[in-house]
């Protein structure tokens, strides 16, 4: 039990983390397992799958499975976001969604399948902040928008609640990213590591939610477009970790 969250933790101590979100809904097996290779390659620290629906899951995740060695961490947008292939599994919640199954209906469903699979579950409090034009998450969970100091309560709650991770997201493929001074808002107040994503398109954001506190930073869409971006958000994550 806890095996890749302890590794997760332990890689922490002295680096910033890079997660690559693959979303099986716009990825063949094929295009999966050359993404994996070059990802890897490319040096990020694990490999999440997951998307707004959950198609795919089970050939895409056995895909990667045999093209890294990398850790893989599904992200599941519900109990059918599954599969046997993956290492461990976002436990999570999100928090400020107003729809019970977000909160602990799809997690009831999720857990004998997590169970009869052996996955390693990783408790983790899914936060979605509003930062423009609803995403396709936002109006699925229904979610509360919050303030400053609600976002910080929120996170203070996860970790009260024992969680292992906060998960700041702004929505795959967001104009805008989570602003600055939320997650410095966080990062001071809360222990557990805080993971940002959504929106985040290119080196310079990544690093500007590394210095407002970010310890990992997730990028879906991006990687998805282009090798070369890929390469120069993880080149720039992994950077920072000699700048420290
Ligand atoms: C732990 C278990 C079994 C379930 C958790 C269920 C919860 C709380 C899900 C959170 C809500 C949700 C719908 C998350 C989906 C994850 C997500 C935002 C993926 C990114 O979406 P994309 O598919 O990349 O976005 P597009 O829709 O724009 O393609
Ligand atoms: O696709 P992007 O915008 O990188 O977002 C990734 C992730 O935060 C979505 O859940
Ligand atoms: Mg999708």
């Amino acid at each position: 039990m806890g095996k890749i969250k302890n590794q997760l933790y332990e890689k922490l101590k002295h680096e910033k983390l890079h997660f690559s979100l693959f979303d099986p809904e716009n990825l063949t097996p094929e295009q999966a397992s050359d993404l994996a290779k070059k990802v890897t390659e490319f040096g990020t620290d694990a490999i999440m799958v997951g998307g707004s629906t959950a198609t795919n899951v089970d050939l895409v995740t056995k895909a990667i499975r045999e093209a890294t060695k990398l850790p893989i961490i599904l992200f599941p947008n519900s109990a059918n976001g599954l599969s046997k292939y993956a290492d461990a599994v976002f436990f999570m919640s999100l928090l400020n969604s107003n729809k019970r199954d977000y909160l602990i209906g799809e997690q009831v469903k999720g857990a004998p399948i997590i169970f009869e699979h052996n996955i390693e579950p990783i408790p983790m409090g899914y936060i979605v902040i509003n930062t423009g034009e609803p995403t396709a998450v936002e109006k699925i969970a229904q979610i509360q928008r919050l303030t400053k100091e609600e976002v910080v309560n929120y996170a203070l709650s996860a970790e009260y609640f024992g969680m292992n991770f906060v998960y700041l997201e702004a929505g795959s493929g967001a104009m805008r990213s989570v602003p600055d001074d939320i997650i410095s808002a966080v990062k001071q107040k809360i222990n557990i590591p805080l993971i940002v994503g959504g929106g985040i398109n290119g080196p310079v954001t990544a690093i500007k939610k590394l210095d407002a506190g970010a310890d990992i930073i997730d990028t879906g869409t991006v990687i998805e477009r282009s090798y070369g971006k890929a390469a120069e958000i993880i080149d720039a994550v992994k950077k920072y970790k000699i700048k420290k």
